[in-house]
């Protein structure tokens, strides 16, 4: 048996960061950013006003004062209406604020109120003075043209797309999002739906690696299930390696007679077949197809390919959208209850947890086949292979999944 992290160090050599594209802002979400974001623009683009009201020269806008309304200038208007001595305009939220104006008289501070109509006033009084400058948010106050918005390496949120946009972008250079492919195999496997012979078993891992791929930001190019038949499995890998970073292969990775992935990926130089000292999740294969796609070959067990996906193939993954931040969080919990553990292979437990303690999802323990225990986790405990026995009260580190 290799340690975790053995297999774990050959996998992130061989997952380096794939090339760069661009990309609208509507599908960059989650990837990261390749080159610096410059703006193009101000933020603010121009003095423009915070409130509805009137923008005024504040020397005639005493408490009380009588102003002419002499134009209109709402949200999107291009006008610059000259004020003389006594006069205002109307203006709205985001609008620009005209060059003879320096306060904006909020509608709350007239005689008026809030109380509009389509047709500006022709008169207002002031009932509110206002401070020199009130409520115009100035050209630049945020940032000037030429700041950098976003820096290279940063992963793109909802807040960072809305800063690119606005600095005057709609498109962004990014790391290409991996494609990846989902191969299920067994001669047992059918459609959820069906009504399952004997012997057979609905089909579950690629549903599991479909949405755990996109949670971690990966396309899915293909999701195929073959039965045990090695022809099979050869030509659905040549459609799979053909237009796709990696393939996440599940079962037959055993010593079994029927064991299709191992019989066909075996023989290959580079791919490399293991026993990882790890439970669940022992059998383990890796390597490189001719196309350079990466072959991660899971063991079947559902379990197994829970935990195997997030110890291999989330962090490679990750590392090859460009992220900084490959590993899911660790946090330390008190055992809630006492549980056994392998001889010298580290556990990863599907567990629940709250602030204080963590716990086995599964009355069942620690089973590779307990896939129902993972609709109740929330985390996995990592248990190292030297440890044989998990007592109450003692501490446990945790795999945040969420
Ligand atoms: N003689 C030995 N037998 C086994 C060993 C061993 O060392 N010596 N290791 C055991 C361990 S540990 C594991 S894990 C499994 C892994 O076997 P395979 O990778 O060959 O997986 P399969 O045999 O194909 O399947 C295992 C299990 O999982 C079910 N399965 C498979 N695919 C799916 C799927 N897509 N959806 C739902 N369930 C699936 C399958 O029906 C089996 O029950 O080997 C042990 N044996
Ligand atoms: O390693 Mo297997 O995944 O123990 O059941």
């Amino acid at each position: 048996m290799i340690p975790i992290q053995q297999h774990r160090d050959r996998i992130l050599a061989a997952a380096t960061e794939l090339p760069t594209e661009r990309v609208p802002l509507a599908d960059a979400l989650g990837l990261v950013l390749a080159e610096q974001v410059v703006s193009r623009f101000a933020v603010p683009l121009f003095d423009n006003s915070a409130m509805d009201g009137y923008a005024v020269r504040r020397a005639d806008a005493a408490e009380g004062a009588r102003l002419r309304v002499v134009a209109d200038v709402p949200a999107g208007s291009a006008l610059d209406p000259a004020l003389g001595a006594g006069e205002a305009a109307r203006i709205m939220t985001g609008a620009p604020v005209p060059s003879d104006a320096d306060a904006i008289v909020p509608l709350e501070a007239t005689d008026l109120g809030t109380a509009i109509s389509t047709a500006p006033p022709e008169w207002i009084i002031v009932t509110a003075e206002p401070k020199p400058g009130a409520h115009i948010r100035h050209a630049a106050e945020d940032s000037p043209a030429g700041t950098v918005t976003v820096e290279a390496g940063t992963k793109l949120g909802a807040w960072q797309l809305s800063a690119i946009a606005s600095a005057g972008h709609d498109t962004v250079a990014v790391v290409r999002r991996p494609r990846v492919a989902v191969i299920s195999t067994g001669s047992e496997l059918v459609a959820p739906s069906a009504t399952p012979g004997r012997g057979q078993i609905p089909e579950s891992n690629s549903v599991l690696l479909g949405a755990a791929l996109r949670d971690a930001g990966a396309l899915v190019t293909h999701t195929l299930t073959v039965p045990d038949d090695e022809d099979e499995l050869r030509r659905v890998l040549e459609t799979a390696t053909a237009d796709s970073d990696a393939v996440v292969l599940s079962g037959g990775a055993s010593v079994g007679a029927f064991d299709v992935v191992k019989a066909v990926l075996g023989p290959l130089a580079s791919v490399d077949f293991d026993a990882v000292a790890m439970q669940p999740g022992k059998p383990q294969g890796f390597g490189t197809a001719a196309s350079g796609a990466l072959l991660f070959c899971l063991p079947g067990n559902p379990v197994s390919v829970a935990v195997s996906f997030e110890m291999f193939v989330r962090p490679a993954l990750r590392a090859m959208a460009g992220h900084a931040d490959i590993d899911r969080p660790l946090i330390t919990r008190t055992a809630g209850a006492s549980w056994t553990t392998p001889p010298n292979r580290t556990q990863v437990l599907p567990v629940v947890f709250n602030d204080q303690i963590a716990q086995p999802a599964s009355a069942g323990g620690s089973g590779s086949h307990l896939v129902s225990s993972l609709a109740d986790a929330e985390g996995f405990a990592i248990v190292p292979a030297d440890i044989e026995r998990v007592a109450e009260g003692d501490a446990v580190t945790v795999m945040v999944l969420s």
